[in-house]
């Protein structure tokens, strides 16, 4: 055993299905009597119901909450949040409405209940990203870590099958890169290979059938899994050029990181020969980027960010930013070998292939 540190985050985690029947007791035992809920605008009938549940504990509802947290957005939410007196968030949703409650507790202290709906995994994490003039900057503080979890199943059943494809791969990718973390640890790694393996056995039952509570319970674990190691050590290449293409480029979240992940694993299997052999288990593959990518063919999801809206002559501004600013990966970080990976994924040829 390599010597290691493992710094566990505080987290009350409640999972089941039905549970949001709970909702009032977890308000009431943070020591809050008026919630502002958060929601995007496509759930607003969520965060209604949601509304309905708390009865006098709602201070009303939010629902403008958007992808990259843009601070105009929190600062709207801001006034809300003063205007009805409230005195903790209930955001409902995916790592957008997560990350909209996360940008609220920087700038109030107030507590915040994640009721998660998406793979994201961004609930348990004290990691926050914020937009402000087409710049995206991420900070890590615990300020932002929710004090409470509720998972319900339930809520997860209306999740798009194309949307749980591309979420769940963004939840995996987070365990792929903690698995070969400079901080990795025992502890992590056990729940990254448990978290890969939940959602590549969920994910293709889901894309079956879309209401399949079993698939839909473990691939929820499984995103809660995969997020706890995002939040417990540090990322490298993958979330960095996904990051890159997302804020640069404005490219889907969850559909950039399902593209990039087979070629950024590719990319570091020959400096991280355990993390592959790990990965490649957990998926019940051969070899952990062929295994990630047909993972994604097979279920329709995208492959190829020239599918997303990314234009070719973007690439080499892409190289250029993503190689800007030296960071820890596996395999150190080349321009031209990047400039490679990203002609790969903007092509979507299947790594080795
Ligand atoms: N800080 C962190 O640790 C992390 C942050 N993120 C952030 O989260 C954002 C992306 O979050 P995602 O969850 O991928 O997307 P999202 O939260 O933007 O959701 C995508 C769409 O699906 C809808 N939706 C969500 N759950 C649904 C359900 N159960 N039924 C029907 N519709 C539903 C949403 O309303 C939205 O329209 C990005 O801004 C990303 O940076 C993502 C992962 C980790
Ligand atoms: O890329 C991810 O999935 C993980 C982290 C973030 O998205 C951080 C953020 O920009 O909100």
């Amino acid at each position: 055993m390599q010597p290691f540190t493992y710094e566990a985050l505080p987290a009350r985690v409640i999972f089941g299905a039905g549970t949001l029947a709970r909702i009032g007791d977890e308000v009431r035992a943070l020591g809050c009597k008026r919630a502002l809920v958060l929601s995007t605008p496509e759930q607003r009938g969520m965060a209604e119901d949601l509304a309905a549940r708390l009865g006098p504990l709602s201070a009303g509802i939010f629902a403008e909450a958007t992808m990259h947290t843009p601070v105009e957005v929190t600062q709207r939410a801001m006034e809300a949040l003063r205007a009805l007196g409230a005195d903790c968030t209930v955001a409902i949703g995916g790592g957008s409405t997560t990350g909209l409650g996360k940008a609220i507790a920087l700038r109030t202290d107030l507590p915040q209940i994640a009721i998660p709906t998406t793979y994201a995994g961004s609930e348990a994490t004290p990691i926050l990203g914020e937009t402000e003039g087409g710049k995206k900057t991420t900070q890590r503080t615990l300020k932002v870590l929710p004090e409470v979890i509720l998972y319900d199943v339930d809520l997860t059943l209306s999740l798009p099958p194309g949307l749980s494809a591309t979420s769940g791969m963004n939840a995996i990718a987070h365990s792929v890169e903690a698995l070969y973390a400079r901080d990795g640890n025992p502890i992590t790694s056990a729940m990254a290979e448990q978290g890969i393996a939940a959602l590549a056995r969920a994910l293709p039952r889901i894309m079956r059938d879309p209401t399949d509570r079993e698939a839909r319970s473990d691939a929820l674990f499984g995103a809660w899994a995969c997020g706890v190691c995002l939040g417990t050590v540090g990322m490298s290449l993958h979330h960095k050029l996904c990051h890159t293409l997302g804020g640069s480029f404005d490219l889907p979240h969850a559909q950039t990181h399902t593209v990039v992940l087979p070629h950024a694993t590719a990319f570091n299997a020959p400096a991280a020969p355990d993390a592959m052999a790990r990965i490649a288990r957990a998926l019940g593959a051969a070899d952990a980027a062929t295994g990630l990518f047909d993972l994604a063919r097979g279920m329709d999801a995208p492959t190829a960010l020239r599918d997303l809206g990314m234009p070719e002559h973007g690439l080499d501004r892409a190289a250029d930013l993503a190689t800007a600013n030296p960071y820890w990966n596996p395999r150190p970080v080349e321009r031209a070998a990047i400039r490679a990976l990203l002609d790969d994924a903007w092509h979507g040829r299947r790594p080795g292939g």
